[in-house]
């Protein structure tokens, strides 16, 4: 479903991982592992087209990709039902009813989205996931800010994205539960990079 072969991503000019090459076939997720500052961000921006690779290829259907970061995309004037009917008609859907009630965001709809906690921001954005309706889910740190509560609701929806036949590509520090094969990024550290401080090697 997601093939990577052989790529090499650069962050500020300088090359980070070099080789990566793996494959997430349907109805499989892959966690990817490595310290602070190695590289899981980048990695995952060029898989999503975000910027461009050094080398290699990214080898997956066209528009299959939905990406989750950091920076959630969420509109701050608009309200809550406003971003999820904006996104739903970007993508084209109609499974925003099934994003609120996976979210939990029924009694949010007409909250401004600069009201929310940091934690129900997070759930506004990872419920664009659902929105998108796309089969490839690449994930920055979906789990941050959200409870316990939160954090075991999403790998449930995780896990049914994942029975449906879509597939997913996370990085996270934290154990979602999910049965699922393990690509630590530490292998293809990029020789020459000295990016990361003897802190984040623990050598401290
Ligand atoms: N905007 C930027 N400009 C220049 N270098 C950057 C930028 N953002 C990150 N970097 C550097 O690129 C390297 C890879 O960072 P990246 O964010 O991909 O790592 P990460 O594995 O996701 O880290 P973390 O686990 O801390 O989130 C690091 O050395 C980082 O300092």
């Amino acid at each position: 479903m997601l093939k990577v072969t052989d790529l090499a991503v650069a962050r500020g000019g300088i090359a980070v991982l070099e080789g990566v090459t793996f494959e997430v076939a349907k109805g499989q997720a892959v966690i990817l592992r490595g310290d602070n500052g190695s590289g899981k961000t980048t990695l995952l921006r060029t898989i999503a087209g975000l910027q461009e690779p050094l080398a290699g290829q990214v080898d997956c259907a066209s528009d299959s990709i939905a990406y989750a970061a950091h920076l959630d995309g969420i509109k701050a004037n608009l309200t809550v039902e406003e971003n999820l009917k904006f996104w739903a008609d970007v993508f084209q859907s109609d499974q925003m009813d099934k994003a609120v009630e996976a979210f939990d965001l029924g009694g949010l709809l007409q909250r401004p989205a600069n009201t929310l906690s940091a934690g129900q921001k997070r759930r506004l954005g990872l419920s664009r996931l659902l929105v998108t309706g796309r089969d490839i889910w690449v994930l920055d740190e979906p789990t941050v800010s959200l409870d316990a509560f939160t954090v075991k609701a999403f790998a449930e929806i995780v896990k049914a994205h994942l029975a449906a036949g879509g597939c997913a590509l996370i990085a996270t520090h934290v154990d979602l539960g999910l049965e699922g094969d393990t690509l630590d990024v530490m292998q293809f550290r990029a020789k020459g990079d000295s990016t990361l401080s003897s802190f984040d090697e623990g050598f401290l």
